[in-house]
């Protein structure tokens, strides 16, 4: 069997790596990326630029159907723009209270619903690789291969912290950390899409391991499920 467009989807809790892998498969393979969390994002910056409370789903639910957001994807100089409305807000949807605000605007069933098509829609060829928390088990439940990234979330904060500093962002590891432990709370134990492995993902627990290490263990997984699959 072969497929046009493959999909290799990599989930996982938030500063697990999953950014930084997905970005070397799309690199190497030459696909096209997703990432999922950044429009979950937006549409928590979408709501708190038109002052729509957090809690409203009905209201967060409209402006997911009608979210004006654009990838502009990689160049050599810059990382994906990311763009609301026209405006550039690559930078701002990383800090720490768009963190917060995603992932409660995250857990309403009706957003997921209206922001499956458009995730849909970036499968495309010659292949895809998407990161998030329901890659495998819910938008793209087909995919050949399958990756879930995990780590300490002592060791996620410390990392998060890091690159959050890195980017010129005020942070405190000890917040930093009872955020990560929340978000991931409520991620996990959501109605709908929890963060939870897809059964037949590879899991890599990356705490003490290099990022090249795990790109190496995730192309070997992904190599020997493209070529089963006769891809
Ligand atoms: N295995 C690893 N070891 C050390 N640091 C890592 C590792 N993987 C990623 N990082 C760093 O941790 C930070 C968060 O990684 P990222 O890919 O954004 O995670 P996620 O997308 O899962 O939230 C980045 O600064 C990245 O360089
Ligand atoms: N596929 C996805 C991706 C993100 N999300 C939500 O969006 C939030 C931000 O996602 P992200 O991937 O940008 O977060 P980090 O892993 O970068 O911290 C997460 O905490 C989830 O609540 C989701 O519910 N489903």
């Amino acid at each position: 069997m072969s497929e046009r467009a493959p999909v290799v989807t990599i989930d996982g809790p938030s500063g697990a790596g999953k950014g930084t892998i997905s970005q070397m498969l799309a690199t190497h393979y030459g696909w096209k990326l997703l990432d999922s969390g950044a429009i979950y994002r937006v549409l928590a910056l979408a709501a708190i630029h038109h002052n729509v409370e957090l809690d409203n789903e009905e209201a967060i639910t409209l402006l997911a159907s009608h979210l004006d957001v654009q990838f502009l994807a990689a160049t050599d100089k810059d990382a994906t723009k990311v763009v609301l409305e026209g405006e550039d807000v690559t930078h701002s949807i990383r800090s720490q209270e768009c963190s917060d605000a995603a992932s409660r605007v995250a857990a309403f069933p009706r957003v997921r619903e209206a922001l499956l098509r458009r995730q849909r829609a970036f499968k495309t060829a010659p292949g895809l690789i998407a990161d998030g928390r329901d890659m495998g088990t819910v938008v793209f439940p087909n995919a050949p291969a399958k990756l879930f990234l995990t780590a300490t979330a002592e060791e996620r904060a410390q990392r998060r912290y890091n690159q959050l500093r890195d980017k010129g962002f005020d942070v405190n590891i000890e917040r930093l950390l009872t955020e990560i432990k929340e978000r991931d709370f409520r991620d996990m134990n959501r109605a709908v899409a929890p963060l939870v492995p897809a059964e037949e993902a590879l899991v890599i627990d990356t705490t003490g391991l290099g990022i090249e290490e795990v790109f190496q263990r995730a192309l070997k997984h992904i190599e020997q499920k493209l070529s089963a699959a006769g891809i």
